[in-house]
């Protein structure tokens, strides 16, 4: 009897503890193995959001990289047009309720920036970019918001929301990629992992 050789692991590692991000790639049907990077994800003064979250996405894959493998990271922020800071994830409900006082009645933006390391070739090759969603927020009351915190889906979100929850009745409207507001910008990073042979 011949022997079978043991199932390869997956060439995708995704650089990522974040079930949302896995649940999607999952729903595209490609494999991956999960491994979570503990990056520093401190934003640096007058950093704009999209160059600060293609710094954080880059250092979250390069903590994963390892050979021959496709590794991506990915990291998401939430940012109003004429405010330098962008909206992080909120550590007490306090925060999260001045984050959604900011949003209500106006539209922002949610850059999701996606880092791709391609360790299967003598040297690491980059694919990175970044999609950027503009979403609106319907006013709210302060009776409104508190309801919203209520449900606990502020936490462990940037911009102290999940538009995959309850926050759907908060957005009005969105323009652009809805999968990037949830965390990964699903059709780009499937066409980019099709061109990598990969999934
Ligand atoms: C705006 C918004 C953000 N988010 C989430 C996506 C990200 O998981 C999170 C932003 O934090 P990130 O630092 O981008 O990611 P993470 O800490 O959850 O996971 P990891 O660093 O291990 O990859 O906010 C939603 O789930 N729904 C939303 O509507």
């Amino acid at each position: 009897m011949t022997e079978l050789a043991p199932p390869s692991p997956p060439i995708l590692v995704l650089a990522s503890a974040s079930p949302r991000r896995a649940e999607l790639l999952r729903s595209a049907g490609i494999a991956f193995t999960q491994a979570p990077v503990d990056c520093d994800e401190a934003w640096l003064p007058d950093e704009r959001a999209p160059a600060y979250v293609e710094r954080v996405a880059r250092a979250k894959a390069d903590l994963a990289l390892r050979p021959g493998a496709v590794v991506l990271a990915a990291d998401t922020t939430v940012w109003i047009e004429d405010q330098v800071a962008p909206l992080m994830k909120a550590e007490s409900r306090e925060e999260a309720a001045t984050m959604l006082k900011r949003l209500a009645g106006r539209s922002h933006f949610t850059t999701t920036a996606v880092a791709i390391a391609d360790t299967r070739g003598a040297e690491v090759r980059w694919h990175p970019f970044a999609v950027t969603t503009r979403v609106w927020f319907r006013p709210l009351t302060a009776a409104q918001i508190g309801r919203y915190l209520d449900t606990q889906e502020w936490r462990d979100k940037a911009g102290a929301y999940g538009i995959q929850g309850a926050a759907a009745g908060l957005v009005r409207q969105i323009e652009g990629s809805y999968t990037n507001v949830v965390g990964l910008p699903l059709a780009e990073v499937v066409e980019l992992l099709e061109k990598l042979g990969v999934g």
